[in-house]
């Protein structure tokens, strides 16, 4: 209960200490100098329209692997089925990014239909269609989802704090995954992680977990903080 109780006050669960244990790569994905670059107004507009063009890739992937975790939802027994509401209020976001992203290109001149996804990005979606394999277990699918939306909403967040110099025309960008709606429902991702990383780490010390499932959810969490870091590399890239 000592764990729940503090994971409800939102002060601790099994993620904040990850987090702290993987604090170097956690601040390399979430302030990472194309990030720094946006916020101090320094950032070079090819390196963000490469960006913006390999993102829109990226995301239609991330359609797909939510999907995966909205599946996965619905089969598990306990009260998970509540989560799906959560899951599915995030892939109506997704809905209205893949238009966002189009009007943005179009403002760009950035023709999303000649992008070809690059290096990084074809590892990172490698990776995502990994996990949508129905053997990945919901807690590890689930910590993952929320670790791919929480570096967004971290990394734009901090380009929209007061005294920061994100020109005008990036103030969109920042707002789509900084605004304080997609921070509510970055948390609520993470407490439904949070409570079934606590039943995976009760189950291990009652001896019942099959495969180290916590094990397994703290790897992929790294996993997806260096495909973070490796995806923003990409857009400084000069390929
Ligand atoms: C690479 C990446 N990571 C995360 C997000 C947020 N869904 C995104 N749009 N693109």
């Amino acid at each position: 209960m000592e764990g729940k109780a503090k994971e409800e006050a939102g002060k601790g669960g099994v993620i904040d200490t990850w987090l702290r244990k993987h604090r170097l790569i956690y601040i390399g994905a979430t302030r990472h100098p194309f990030i720094l670059a946006i916020r101090d107004g320094t950032v070079n507009y090819s390196s963000f329209k490469k960006w913006l063009g390999q993102d829109y890739i990226f995301v239609r992937e991330f359609v797909a692997f939510a999907a995966s975790v909205l599946v996965k939802a619905w089969k598990e027994s306990d009260d998970s089925k509540g989560d799906t509401e959560v899951i599915l209020g995030g892939m109506a976001g997704l809905h209205d990014e893949i238009a966002w992203f189009k009007k943005e290109a179009s403002k760009w001149g950035v023709e999303l239909s000649e992008t070809v996804p690059q290096k990084a990005n074809q590892v990172y979606c490698r990776f995502l269609e990994s996990l949508m394999s129905p053997e990945v277990d919901y807690t590890v699918a689930i910590t993952v989802f929320w670790a791919i939306e929480a570096v967004y909403q971290e990394s734009f967040a901090h380009c929209l704090e007061p005294d920061t110099n994100t020109p005008p025309e990036l103030q969109e960008v920042c707002q789509r995954w900084g605004n304080d709606g997609f921070g509510q429902y970055c948390h609520s991702l993470k407490k439904i992680a949070n409570r079934l990383l606590e039943k995976a780490s009760d189950d291990l010390i009652m001896g019942k977990a099959g495969d180290d499932v916590l094990k397994k959810a703290e790897v992929e969490l790294i996993r997806v903080l260096e495909h973070e870091v490796e995806f923003w590399n990409m857009s400084r890239g000069t390929a």
